[in-house]
């Protein structure tokens, strides 16, 4: 079985950041590139990070017009990307659209609801059900719509697994250990989202700023 851990590289510089996923490449299954890294280093630094022949995760959470997010999924399409988000919250329709404008090759997956929110965050946004409820939804709508599957919290992940039995989830906000949340708000262990029925586990600080990221890898990979 692949390792499931992608790696984020939330890092500023590209150097930094290529030479991170160089050092820990034998502990994880590929590398997640998101809006920081896109907007800093764009396809440039795309092809860059590919060249260390790693599966590429594009986490760049697309929510627009149906028309605005499929042109979007064309243009990254030469980047050739293993999986791609986009938004939930984004409609049915933006969902097909965006499904349809990706490479056969290419996973998309949509995001529920985030892993920095909880149940009074979403009452804030006028969504009173609570995050457990709303994951749900989306989760049924991006099956309805086509997609490969979702990316959800360790909390939902088991739940949405029972409805969606071949369904691809990519879970992050996950912590080895419960010192750290930083402003993530629905944290499982990476050990608990596996068993839950995660596809790909997400992970970026609990590496990226250990002191000693190759350790930091090797461990949560052990217990996994
Ligand atoms: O709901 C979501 C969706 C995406 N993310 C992304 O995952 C990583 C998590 O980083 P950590 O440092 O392990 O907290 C980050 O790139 C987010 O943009 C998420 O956390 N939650």
């Amino acid at each position: 079985m692949s390792n499931p851990v992608y790696l984020a590289l939330d890092l500023p510089r590209l150097d930094a950041a290529i030479a991170l996923a160089q050092k820990v490449r034998g502990h994880i299954g590929g590398v997640k590139l998101g809006l920081e890294f896109f907007c800093a280093h764009g396809h440039h630094g795309v092809h860059e990070v590919a060249k260390l022949g790693l599966p590429v995760f594009l986490d760049l959470k697309l929510h627009d017009i149906p028309n605005t997010v499929a042109a979007a999924m064309q243009s990254i399409h030469v980047l050739e990307p293993a999986i791609v988000t986009i938004h939930a919250a984004g409609g049915r329709a933006m969902m097909e659209d965006a499904k349809a404008a990706a490479g056969e090759h290419c996973k998309v997956v949509a995001v529920t609801v985030l892993t920095s929110l909880d149940d009074d965050d979403l009452a804030g946004v006028g969504v009173p059900g609570g995050a457990h409820d709303q994951a749900l939804r989306l989760a049924d709508l991006a099956q309805e719509a086509g997609l490969d599957g979702i990316v959800c919290s360790g909390h939902e992940v088991g739940a949405i697994h029972k409805r969606w039995k071949n369904g691809f989830f990519v879970v992050p906000g996950l912590r080895p250990d419960t010192g750290h949340t930083a402003d993530q708000k629905r944290i499982v262990t990476p050990a608990a989202a596996r068993r839950d029925g995660a596809s790909v586990l997400v992970i970026g600080r609990p590496i990226s700023r250990a002191e000693d990221p190759v350790a930091a890898a090797r461990a949560i990979e052990a217990t996994l």
